[in-house]
């Protein structure tokens, strides 16, 4: 069962329209990127999907279920958001602490409160930082510590707010390896992103936002190779696609070893 926005708009209380008219279905176990400058409403489309925030108007279901229908916690269990910045969703004392807090608030028994937490810290890569308390952590890790807290929920999809950023190439390594293993369990990876190599490295479809609405939705192939979308999301072609049309080599290669191929 998917997650289906149907012309959905969100408005601030203020007033201010933030996301106008979106539409978009996300099945079991996809991986999509999300990209658009900033404030083309990327944030305002996903808190929509977990019910962080209910359409204004048009709907949302989560598997059927429509989110307005819903409490936000009922549908974060299905649908898990981690925000971009770990200190907005971090408040436990220690990492230990931090993983516990939804078991411990949904009332889960022991054994399988262990072995959640085992799972979303080997995950994560941080079971060896349990002990330490988070603001004691460097920010790439502490990313982790934010992953992990969602992780240990059963959720069918996870939203990565700019995952991406403070990571080193170990970091990176890390994420993917971890986004591997949720698309091995058919969980699905939504991600919020300005890092146009993490796109094409990493994901198969790409959702681009400019204006409050979506203006492409396809493969990484189509949307890089359209300029007409990279230049009115204001997104800028990753250097390796960049290169292969520079050359004259190819308007859809992404990557180096594509390149390589066409040079011999
Ligand atoms: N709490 C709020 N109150 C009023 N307007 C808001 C609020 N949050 C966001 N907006 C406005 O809604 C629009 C969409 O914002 P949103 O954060 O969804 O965009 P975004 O694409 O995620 O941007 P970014 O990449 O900077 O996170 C922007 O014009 C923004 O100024």
């Amino acid at each position: 069962m998917p997650i289906v926005l149907s012309d959905a708009s969100f408005s601030y209380p203020d007033g201010s329209l933030a996301v106008d008219s979106v539409t978009l279905r996300i099945n079991d176990g996809e991986r999509i990127a999300i990209v658009g400058q900033n404030g083309a409403g990327k944030t305002t489309t996903v808190k929509m999907m977990n019910g962080l925030l209910k359409p204004s108007s048009g709907s949302v279901t989560v598997d059927g279920l429509a989110t307005t229908d819903q409490t936000t916690a009922t549908t974060a269990r299905t649908v898990g958001y981690v925000f971009q910045n770990p200190d907005d969703q971090i408040f436990g004392s220690d990492v230990q602490g931090e993983l516990e807090y939804m078991p411990k608030y949904l009332k889960w028994d022991a054994e399988v409160t262990e072995q959640r937490v085992g799972r979303a810290a080997k995950m994560t890569g941080i079971r060896r930082f349990l002990k330490v308390n988070p603001n004691d952590l460097p920010f790439a890790i502490k990313k982790f510590v934010a992953i992990g807290a969602i992780l240990v929920g059963d959720c069918k999809y996870v939203i990565l707010d700019e995952p991406t950023a403070g990571l080193d190439d170990r970091g990176l390594k890390l994420l993917n390896r971890m986004m591997d293993q949720l698309e091995a369990e058919g969980v699905a990876v939504i991600a919020i992103t300005h890092d146009m190599r993490f796109v094409v490295d990493s994901f198969t479809r790409v959702v681009a936002m400019a204006n409050r609405k979506i203006i492409a939705d396809g493969s990484c192939e189509e949307v890089f190779g359209n300029d007409d979308v990279l230049s009115r999301a204001k997104l800028k072609r990753p250097e390796v696609p960049q290169l292969a049309r520079e050359l004259g080599l190819s308007t859809t290669a992404l990557h180096l070893n594509a390149v390589v191929a066409l040079i011999r």
